[in-house]
């Protein structure tokens, strides 16, 4: 049998006897036996490739103490190390001997102090580090330049200060996430055009991407002097102007005071327009007709947002945001109003606007009419209650206003947007479709939240009330958020039961009834949704019955073939069939429209965790990422939780490849 060398097994178990809380948490990693066996892993968070050992993966383990990877040294194909979501206090453990590494993943942990400044000198093949979520404090260390192929790097929910290091040396670097930390200064010029939310929640950082402006440094008001001096007739001279050279000077003037004039009029203009265009487009959306629906929907919604003045409404200028949960940036409603604003969309209840704030933090401010099911108090003890729920895959409530014929609730912006935007919007050549394994990854990860709703939430009938794709937003990871949940309580009876998701449910639409079963059917929706890549018109409208799309999937699979069902553009399922084909099934055992033989959450949840995100092996899967990698998608490539070994393996190729 061919197994791992012995000294493999050795190596981790002593690396293992180091560790607190790893006795529990790894009970198969035990001598006598081998962590990696015909190429597959045999102990826990092991990834093997080659019979060797080239990852380990020990993720929300409660793995507690400092952390030593010395012992790792001696394990000669390892390559990705991920400990995200432990209880690791202590200084940054030592990479230094760990030179082959491409992959540092030690988020969500509890290591604090000053990172050394040469950490990552001898570390040329790492290509993500993601340090998010922890205490570290200090300066960014400047060997981070040193790293040539670096392409994503996450620093957010620190304590780093001073100023952000000039990464250019690495020119393949794709994201940078430096949010909530303590630093300052310019921002280096390699990331103007990045997104100016990675940027939020920091001291004093200026420049582009933030539209914040640098105050002048010495050198650039020496150059602006100079050649202002050049321009403009010195002291000396200007005595000796002629006074036909005063008049062009004054004319010129006049003429550039009257064009700007001009363009301000012209600017408010246009900004009235749009917002016309915004309530016109809102009142489109209303159209009964499912189809019409869809249609509108892409149009507007995922087209590209327009830039706006965020109208007050009356009287907001005298309210006050309620913030709901402790800690992070605070701001006034007036911030909101002074911040440029863009229409992401208008919905059911109103539109929905991103706003940057001065600071660089974007936020998105959903306006909702028809939410006056209960009184002041109620609905202010109800945001509370909403501002005490924290998952992972719920977005949070940051904020509200309250006045009786509108509110507005506050979020943090996320730049991937939706679900929806992303299965059907229109996306360019570098964002290419969804691939299995991020497919499976996203509905894991709503069934996961929607858990944490039913568990938090019991005495709700509808714990989520209204899941959808575009109510489930992506982060950077493409990690699933879910949003515009728990809002039945609060939202007017009639509105709720004409435009919410879980009243398009079967029990509902023929007998009137609702269910906390009617949230499985929205998930059962969106599953298939998810699978087939087609949008369900009629499960939002008022199609007919046995015209959804659980009907379609039903009857394609009976007429056809189940390979006929799967949305084409769904890269990475070579070797998936297997999983693909008990997803649909749990879609449709969810979709079922007797209630009393649908399944519940629960069951549905733990058989969906039983499958593994492991990408297929699509020979055609070509989408480089820049770097003449086959690992192709961005967003397949796994934050922590969902780190397969798949892609641990793909990074192992194209080490090899790239060698
Ligand atoms: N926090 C956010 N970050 C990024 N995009 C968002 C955020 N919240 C909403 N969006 C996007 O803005 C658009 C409009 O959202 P909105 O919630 O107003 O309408 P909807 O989800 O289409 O309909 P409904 O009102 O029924 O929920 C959607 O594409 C949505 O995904």
């Amino acid at each position: 049998i061919p197994v791992t060398h012995s000294s493999d097994a050795d190596v981790l178990l002593q690396f293992k006897a180091t560790v607190s809380g790893a006795e529990e948490a790894l009970p198969d990693w035990v001598s006598g036996s081998s962590p990696c066996v015909h190429d597959h892993s045999n102990w826990t968070g092991v990834i093997c490739y080659a019979n060797s050992v080239f990852g380990l993966q020990l993720e929300n383990m409660k793995l507690s103490g400092a952390l030593d990877l010395d012992p790792l040294e001696a394990l000669p194909g390892l390559r990705a190390l991920s400990f995200m979501g432990n209880d690791f206090v202590g200084l940054m453990p030592n990479l230094n001997k760990l030179g082959a590494l491409k992959s540092v993943y030690l988020s969500r942990n509890q290591f604090s102090g000053m990172i050394p400044t040469d950490v990552f000198t001898q570390m040329k093949s790492l290509k993500k580090v993601y340090l998010s979520q922890n205490d570290f404090s200090g300066p960014i260390p400047s060997s981070l330049t040193s790293i040539p192929r670096l392409m994503d790097l996450r620093l957010d929910g620190n304590k780093f200060s001073g100023t952000i290091p000039d990464l250019k040396s690495s020119s393949v670097l794709k994201l940078v996430n430096v949010t909530n930390n303590n630093l300052e200064g310019p921002i280096p010029k390699v990331f103007s055009k990045m997104n100016p939310s990675l940027f939020a929640g920091n001291k004093d950082l200026c420049g582009a991407p933030l539209q914040v402006s640098c105050p002048d440094i010495v050198s650039s008001t020496d150059s602006t002097a100079s050649s202002q001096q050049q321009l403009l007739p010195n002291s000396s001279n200007s005595n000796k102007l002629s006074a036909p050279a005063l008049v062009a000077i004054i004319g010129l003037s006049l003429v550039i005071i009257l064009i700007a004039i001009a363009c301000i009029r012209r600017r408010r203009k246009r900004t009235v327009a749009e917002i016309h265009m915004g309530k016109n487009q809102s009142s489109k959306i209303h159209e009964p007709h499912p189809h019409q629906y869809h249609a509108d929907k892409l149009e507007q919604g995922f087209s590209e947002p327009k830039s706006v003045a965020m109208k007050a409404p009356k009287e907001v200028e005298h309210g006050k945001l309620v913030f709901v949960k402790e800690g992070g940036v605070r701001f006034e409603l007036q911030d909101l109003l002074k911040a440029s604003a863009e229409v992401l969309g208008s919905g059911n209840f109103g539109a929905s606007y991103k706003a940057v704030l001065v600071s660089g933090h974007a936020v998105v401010v959903k306006r909702f009419k028809e939410m006056n099911r209960v009184g002041r108090e109620d609905f202010q003890e109800h945001m509370r209650r909403l501002g005490r729920l924290s998952h992972p895959n719920l977005l949070p409530l940051q904020a509200y206003y309250y006045r009786k014929e509108e509110k507005l609730l506050v979020t943090q912006y996320y730049h991937n947007g939706s679900l929806a935007h992303l299965l059907h919007g229109t996306h360019g050549s570098n964002q290419p479709s969804l691939d299995w394994s991020t497919r499976l990854k996203i509905i894991k990860g709503v069934g996961r939240g929607l858990t944490y709703l039913y568990d938090g939430l019991p005495m709700l009938a509808l714990p989520h009330g209204h899941l959808k794709s575009s109510n489930v937003l992506l982060d950077d990871s493409f990690e699933p958020l879910l949003t515009d949940y728990a809002l039945v309580p609060v939202v007017n009876k009639t509105h709720a039961t004409q435009v919410m998701m879980a009243y398009k449910s079967p029990e509902f639409t023929q007998h009137g009834k609702t269910s906390k079963k009617g949230d499985v059917w929205s998930f059962g929706i969106l599953i298939l949704e998810i699978l087939t890549g087609n949008f369900p018109a009629n499960s939002l409208g008022t199609g007919k019955a046995g015209d959804d799309l659980a009907s379609w999937v039903n009857k394609v699979m009976k007429e056809e073939s189940s390979k006929e069902v799967f949305d084409k553009e769904m890269k990475g399922t070579k070797n998936c069939e297997q999983d693909m084909l008990k997803l649909l099934h749990i879609g449709l055992c969810c979709c079922e429209r007797d209630e009393e033989k649908r399944w519940e959450l629960k069951q549905a949840v733990e058989k969906i965790e039983e499958l593994k995100v492991m990408k297929g092996d699509d020979e055609n899967e070509s989408e480089g990422d820049g770097d003449g990698e086959p690992d192709s998608s961005s967003y397949a490539s796994s934050e922590g939780e969902m780190m397969s070994s798949k892609d641990i393996i793909e990074d192992q190729f194209s080490l090899s490849k790239d060698n």
